[in-house]
C-alpha cells in the first residue's frame, strides 16, 4: 500500500507523514530531501544549479534512507541530513527541481523503494505514484505556514512568508493536487489533528 501526502511548502507534509507512517508501522519518504541534497551538493561544488550536466555527476553516491521516525540522506558515508534545511538550500532548490533530468533521477530513486510506504512531496500522487489508493494534499495560508516555520528558522515571519510564497510560485508546475486527492486545510488543525484526519480516512 502507498499513501501519498503532497502539499505546498511548509504545510506540514513531513511532520504529518512521519506521524501517519509511525501509526501505520511503515516508513515514510520525503522526496523534497532528494531535491535538497542535489541542491546542497551543487552549491558545495560551485555548480550552476540550472545545469543538469553539472549536477548529475555529483549524485552517484546519494542515497535516501527512509525511516518512519525521520529520513536521512547520505552521500557515500557522509550524512547530509542536517544541512538540507538551510535558507541557502531553500533559495536554490526550486531551480534544481525544475530540471527534467533531475526530476527523472529523483523519481527513479523513489520508485525503487519497496511498498508499503508513505510518500510526501509535490507530485507523489500525480506523477510518481499515480495509482496509489490513498492520496492527500495539505494546504494552509502563507501566514500560518510562516508562523510555524519561524519557530525553526532565524528569519522573521514576513521574510519567511515571502520566501515560502516565492517557492510556491516556482514550484507551481509540479504542485497541482491529484484529482483524487483529499485536500486538507491544516490552518485550523493541530499537527495531531491532521494526522488523525488522515488515519480516520484510511480506516
Ligand atoms: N497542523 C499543524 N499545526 C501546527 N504546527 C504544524 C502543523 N503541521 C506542521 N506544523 C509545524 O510546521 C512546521 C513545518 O512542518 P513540516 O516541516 O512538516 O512541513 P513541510 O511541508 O514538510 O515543509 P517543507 O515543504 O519546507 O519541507 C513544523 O515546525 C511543524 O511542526
Ligand atoms: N515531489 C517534490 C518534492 C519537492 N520538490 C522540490 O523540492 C523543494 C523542497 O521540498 P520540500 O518538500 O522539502 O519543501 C520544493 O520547494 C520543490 O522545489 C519537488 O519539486 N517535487
Amino acid at each position: 500500500m502507498i499513501v501519498t501526502i503532497d502539499g505546498v511548502a511548509a504545510s506540514g507534509k513531513s511532520s504529518v507523514s512521519s506521524g501517519v507512517a509511525q501509526a501505520l508501522g511503515v516508513p515514510y519518504v520525503s522526496s523534497g530531501l532528494l531535491y535538497r541534497a542535489v541542491t546542497l551538493l551543487g552549491l558545495e561544488a560551485g555548480a550552476d544549479l540550472a545545469d543538469p550536466a553539472a549536477l548529475l555527476p555529483l549524485l552517484s553516491g546519494v542515497r535516501l534512507e527512509p525511516l518512519a521516525s525521520g529520513n536521512r540522506v547520505w552521500n557515500d558515508d557522509h550524512d547530509l541530513t542536517a544541512d538540507l534545511h538551510s535558507t541557502r538550500v531553500d533559495g536554490g532548490v526550486s531551480t534544481v527541481a525544475a530540471l527534467p533530468e533531475i526530476r527523472e533521477w529523483v523519481d527513479a530513486q523513489l520508485r525503487a523503494l519497496p511498498a508499503p510506504l508513505v510518500a510526501e512531496g509535490r507530485d507523489m500522487g500525480t506523477n510518481v505514484f499515480p495509482h496509489a489508493p490513498h492520496k492527500f494534499y495539505l494546504t494552509a495560508s502563507p501566514r500560518v505556514r510562516a508562523e510555524r516555520r519561524a519557530r525553526e528558522r532565524p528569519e522573521d515571519i514576513p521574510a519567511i512568508e515571502a520566501a515560502l510564497t516565492e517557492r510556491d510560485r516556482q514550484d507551481t508546475t509540479q504542485s497541482a493536487p491529484a484529482p483524487d486527492a483529499r485536500i486538507i486545510d491544516t490552518g485550523p488543525l493541530t499537527l495531531q489533528g491532521v494526522i488523525d484526519t488522515i488515519l480516520n480516512d484510511l480506516r
